[in-house]
């Protein structure tokens, strides 16, 4: 018999074969769904399914009652159903550092000034490993199946942060995906330094990136580095324009280059902040060069929300994110992601992609309808990381699920989701988040 909904059957003897009864799932998260399986009327795009899950994946999808009356299961009396996520955009290697390295002012440049301090005074590689492993453990405790991370890669720290990245990749390989894209500045692509960046790249199976900004040679600086990319068989993924300042426009300039260039691997462009200060014709045409392009987009939006249009004893005035509508209407595929996390850049922050959805939902409006905006955390960030298995729901997909006790998005997004149980290839997961004594040792 199929047994109740316990607030969360982490631990419960599933067998290699069991059905999911009664389960909700955003129909935008399910890959090829049967035409019988229906969205509810007034459901926001939710549909009742039943899942079959054997040996770790996903075999049937069916509607909602549909199952078997017997043999073994969960009734989840209609709690949602996801994928696991796909965290697009973190830095693992800044994280956690709060505790001796506040942001003095909660600005940009008060961020980027802290990180530099703290990274040249503490960032050996027992030190970015212990802060590595860390963020490691709340990303997948809380149910993330991949994460792709910038590693500081400014000159000695290259050597230090790449090595430690590739020993966590290979510890938590089975558990989460781990990708990981150079972080510099785009002026480094006029000088040699970029040769030996993108060879370190490249030998590590990275993406190549930086952080773009309107400097005077942009384009010379966006050629070359594309150059380098093609060349060695990289992606590419760029910071863009974190600034409120409208002059800042190098997403348009990157969009020409990749047209002037012909590249052809996947280019994500992160934040593009200042599209949200420009005059709307000038940002849309920049939008359209963007989907003419092919470029991604992923928004960040808690650490926007923090860093953008702080001074001190003023209101902020605008809410630091990018025109994620505007580009999803132009069918710029479009991701939500954490960013920073306890760091200068963000100082809150669980590498927890609910929390990021909720917030992505209430600061962007990603609701009225809810539509497919789901899709932000996972099928497209997959889709971006080249992880063809990973983000949808769908018959013969591992069953890397997370089963909420929430029915609806109201539900959903109204409380943490503390009680959600992380199914990894169709097994509850009994990993919590790390205690923050963890770290004590580092900050002695
Ligand atoms: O760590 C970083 C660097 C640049 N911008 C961010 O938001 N975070």
């Amino acid at each position: 018999m199929p047994i109740p909904f316990q607030k969360s059957f982490a631990g419960a003897s599933l067998g290699a074969k069991f059905w999911l009864k009664k389960a909700t799932v955003p129909l935008s998260l399910v890959e090829d769904p049967p035409p019988e399986v229906a969205i509810r009327a007034g459901g926001d795009g939710l549909a009742t399914v039943d899942l079959r899950i054997e040996h770790g994946k996903v075999a049937a999808v069916v509607p909602g009652g549909t199952a078997p009356c017997c043999g073994p299961g969960v009734t989840l009396e209609n709690g949602l159903v996801w994928p696991c996520p796909v965290d697009l955009h973190t830095h693992l290697d800044k994280g956690h550092i709060w505790a001796r390295q506040e942001n003095p002012d909660g600005t940009f440049m008060g961020a980027l000034g802290a990180v530099e301090r703290d990274r040249e005074a503490h960032w050996s590689a027992r030190d970015v490993a212990a802060r590595m492993e860390f963020g490691l453990k709340c990303s997948y405790a809380h149910g993330t199946a991949a994460v792709r991370t910038h590693l500081d890669s400014l000159g000695k720290q290259a050597e230090i942060s790449w090595p430690v990245f590739a020993e966590a990749r290979e510890r938590w390989a089975g558990r989460i995906t781990l990708q990981a894209v150079s972080l510099i500045m785009i002026e480094t692509y006029l000088t040699d330094e970029a040769v030996r960046i993108a060879d370190l790249v490249q030998r590590h199976g990275g993406v190549l990136g930086c952080v773009s900004y309107m400097i005077q040679d942009l384009d010379a600086a966006l050629d070359r580095l594309f150059a380098l990319a093609a060349e060695r068989g990289l992606d590419v993924d760029f910071h863009v324009d974190e600034t409120g300042d409208p002059g800042a426009e190098s997403l348009h300039h990157i969009a020409r280059a990749v047209l002037r260039t012909g590249f052809k691997g996947r280019v994500l462009c992160g934040h593009c902040c200042s599209l949200a200060a420009q005059e709307p014709e000038r940002a849309l045409a920049t939008l359209d060069l963007a989907a003419e392009a092919g470029l991604c987009v992923v928004t960040l939006p808690m650490c926007n929300l923090y860093l953008q249009d702080r001074a001190p004893g003023r209101t902020p005035r605008w809410r630091g994110v990018t025109l994620l509508h505007e580009m999803r209407a132009r069918g710029i595929p479009v991701a939500v992601a954490s960013d920073n996390c306890r760091d200068p850049f963000y100082g809150y922050g669980d590498h927890d992609m609910v929390e990021v959805y909720r917030e992505a939902t209430r600061i962007l409006h990603l609701d009225r309808p809810f539509g497919d905006w789901p899709r932000t955390t996972a099928p497209v960030p997959a889709h971006v990381m080249r992880l063809p298995d990973a983000g949808l729901i769908g018959a013969g997909r591992t069953a890397d699920l997370i089963v909420f006790r929430a029915r609806t998005y109201s539900e959903l997004l109204s409380r943490p989701q503390s009680d959600r149980t992380v199914l990894r290839a169709g097994v509850p997961l009994e990993a919590k988040v790390p205690d923050y004594r963890e770290l004590d040792e580092l900050f002695a």
